[in-house]
């Protein structure tokens, strides 16, 4: 038998739009900045499995002069709680400080808890009468409104009060504040506002939005579910080709992946032609919800890391300067693809 051989790059960048800013992102944006004087500490999320890309250069730009707290989110769906994982989150730590970071999942207490214990020592810095003050900031569908959930039931056993979904784009409005910590020692407790997520204002690259998509962070509907699956594809033939033995043996062609689901499923259109765009969106559902292996897409590396930070920081807050930042990086070749 042929011996299997993944992709070592993935190459179908063309015709990916870099752009999903939208108006209720620059609104949201613009709201939060107005709130940003009664704020005691933002609480920027990242994605576990993107800590690169997921990084919006807008919320350090715009909401910077406050103290953060760093939680990257879903990270049972990103660590398999290796050695490696640990490895790097080292590596995420560093970069970060002097902001501290945690890693979080919703549905574990003990990583609950440790965002209370932070909270709860930030608050002890305070002086405000009024109790402290958070501000969960974040791109689409990273996770605030379940973090505020998660935060509020562990801390004080109440039921969720901010909705929720799998798409982008559930928050659309600056919530109000929601107590999520008691006050001690005669002390006001600590509170949190939700806000909408927001998008970067120009993906940098092609393949960085490819995994935002593959990640939930864009709609379904900007690109095409058949290739944010042959983007899936691409990982997890590099992590394992047995994550998908379900359907078929390895192999680097979607569409027999996608038959393959299809038949199985019955997802088929008239004259029994497999239906590939639904059985696309299963294949990414599956994943995003941790039934195909927990892994990270962004390469993690210092020198990764310094670069992209480096990139950030000199894109600047509005789209044409990041769009210029862009031009001005792929000619002195510091971005390769597309
Ligand atoms: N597995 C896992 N899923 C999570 C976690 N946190 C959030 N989710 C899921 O991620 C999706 C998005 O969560 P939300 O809390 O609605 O995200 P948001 O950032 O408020 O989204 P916007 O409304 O776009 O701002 C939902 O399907 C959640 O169930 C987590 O820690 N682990």
């Amino acid at each position: 038998m042929a011996i299997f051989v993944p992709r070592q790059a993935y190459d179908h960048l063309s015709s990916i739009p870099r752009s999903y800013f939208l108006g209720h992102h620059a609104a949201g944006l613009s709201k939060m900045k107005g709130l940003l004087a009664s704020i005691d500490l933002v609480v920027e999320c990242r994605d576990y499995r993107t800590p690169l890309v997921s990084r919006n250069p807008l919320f350090e730009q715009n909401l910077g002069e406050r103290p953060r707290l760093i939680v990257y989110t879903k990270q049972d769906l990103g660590s398999k709680f290796s050695s490696e994982d640990k490895k790097r989150e080292e590596i995420i730590r560093k970069w970060d400080a002097p902001s501290t970071s945690l890693f979080s999942d919703v549905k574990s207490r003990n990583a609950i808890r440790s965002i209370l214990d932070f909270t709860r020592s930030h608050a002890q810095t305070s002086s405000s009468l009024f109790g402290t003050r958070l501000m969960v900031v974040g791109m689409p569908n990273v996770g605030k409104s379940s973090l505020l959930n998660a935060l509020r039931n562990v801390s004080l056993g109440k039921k969720k009060v901010a909705q929720t979904g799998d798409q982008p784009g559930v928050t659309r409005k600056v919530g109000t504040s929601v107590k999520i910590l008691e006050g001690e020692h005669g002390r006001e407790g600590a509170y949190l506002i939700d806000t909408p997520g927001v998008f970067v204002p120009y993906v940098p690259d092609a393949e960085s939005m490819l995994k935002l998509a593959l990640c939930g962070n864009v709609k379904d509907t900007v690109i095409p579910p058949t290739t944010i699956a042959d983007y899936l594809l691409y990982h997890l033939n590099l992590q394992d080709p047995k994550l998908y033995d379900h359907y078929c043996e390895p192999t680097n062609d979607i569409f027999v992946v996608l038959e393959a689901l299809a038949r199985k499923q019955g997802r088929l259109k008239k004259g029994g032609l497999p239906d590939f765009e639904s059985s696309a969106l299963q294949f990414v559902q599956r994943w995003r919800g941790g039934q195909m292996g927990a892994f990270v897409l962004d390469k993690v590396t210092e020198e990764a890391l310094a670069e992209r930070g480096r990139m950030l920081e000199m894109m600047g807050g509005s789209m044409n300067q990041a769009r210029k930042t862009v031009k001005q990086l792929r000619k002195d070749a510091y971005l390769v693809d597309t």
